[in-house]
């Protein structure tokens, strides 16, 4: 069923797309026995696309997103990249935390460096200098490159980590709130790259926020997290409550985005969203 702003509005166990990329299918997580985070999780995300999963903290976004990565497992279901089950971490996938996670005894250049080598063992230390660079300059920082993430803010330290994770051009990103700890003005520029790079590299990409203006600019289609409860009925786990297709035009950018027709819609309908049905059930 779909409403007017191009919304599917049922619950639902999402139908693999044309070209099912990466396939999530009935996927679970139970820190404590029986009382899952959530459960019967499916999804799936085609070649190229840029997906967005909202939710108010706990619901278990980054648990997803970890299971993705190959950082943690699931208690139940499957993840398929490309036909083959996961199992692990690989560079086929770039990761981007909250928390940077960057080597502090290495300086930005090494620090990307030491994934562009992870990468490609066979390249030669001109190329990969020259990669490195290249990624360096993408985020900004050429004047830092030679500085030791000591040295660098918390928002240079998390343009590193993207600059990392985009320069080993892995076919899919992990996002976990990339750009949570920018200020606006680089938040903005660094969100205008994100999409240039994705759209010119047919990137796909999986993406955890919680600015709401962010995922419209952003994703295809956007996920709406419900978090676990207990109700009257019992332990309710959390879930994909809903599916959002964003209904506006492809080449949309920050500045143009609220003079969009059905912005206003899609936007009410995610805050409705959140302020009135991710914590009930
Ligand atoms: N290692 C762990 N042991 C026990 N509980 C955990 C563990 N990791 C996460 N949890 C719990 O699982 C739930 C989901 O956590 P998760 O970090 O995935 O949520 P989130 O939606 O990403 O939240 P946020 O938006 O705050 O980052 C939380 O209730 C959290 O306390």
């Amino acid at each position: 069923m779909w409403s007017e702003v191009g919304v599917r509005t049922a619950p639902q166990r999402e139908a693999p797309a044309m070209d099912s990329f990466l396939k999530i299918e009935g996927l679970a997580k139970a820190f404590q026995p029986a009382r899952p985070v959530f459960a019967d999780v499916s999804f799936a995300l085609a070649r190229g696309e840029f997906v967005c999963i909202i939710g108010h903290s706990g619901c278990g976004k980054t648990t997803i997103l970890n299971v993705l990565a190959g950082l943690d497992q699931a208690s139940a279901g499957h993840v398929f990249m490309d036909g083959r089950e996961l199992r692990g971490p690989g560079l086929e996938r770039g990761v981007v935390f909250q928390g940077h996670a960057l080597m502090p005894w290495l300086t930005v250049r090494q620090n990307i460096a030491f994934a562009v080598k992870s990468r490609w063992p066979q390249w030669g230390r001109a190329e990969v200098d020259a990669h490195v660079r290249k990624f360096v300059a993408l985020v900004g920082l050429l004047p830092a490159i030679d500085r030791k993430p000591s040295e660098l803010s918390g928002g240079m330290k998390q343009r590193v980590g993207i600059a990392r994770a985009f320069a080993i051009q892995p076919k899919m990103l992990l996002l976990d709130e990339p750009f949570g700890a920018l200020d606006a003005l680089t938040r903005g520029s660094i969100q205008d790259e994100l999409l240039a790079i994705v759209r010119q590299t047919q990137q796909t990409v999986f993406m955890i926020t919680h600015d709401v203006d962010e995922a419209i600019l952003l994703a295809d289609r956007i996920l709406l997290m419900r978090n676990s409860a207990d109700t009257p009925g019992g332990y309710k786990p959390g879930g994909i409550a809903e599916v959002v297709v964003n209904p506006l035009p492809r080449e949309r950018t920050r500045a143009g985005l609220h003079h969009l027709d059905g912005y206003y819609d899609l936007r009410n309908h995610i805050v409705d969203f959140l302020v009135t049905r991710a914590l009930a059930h």
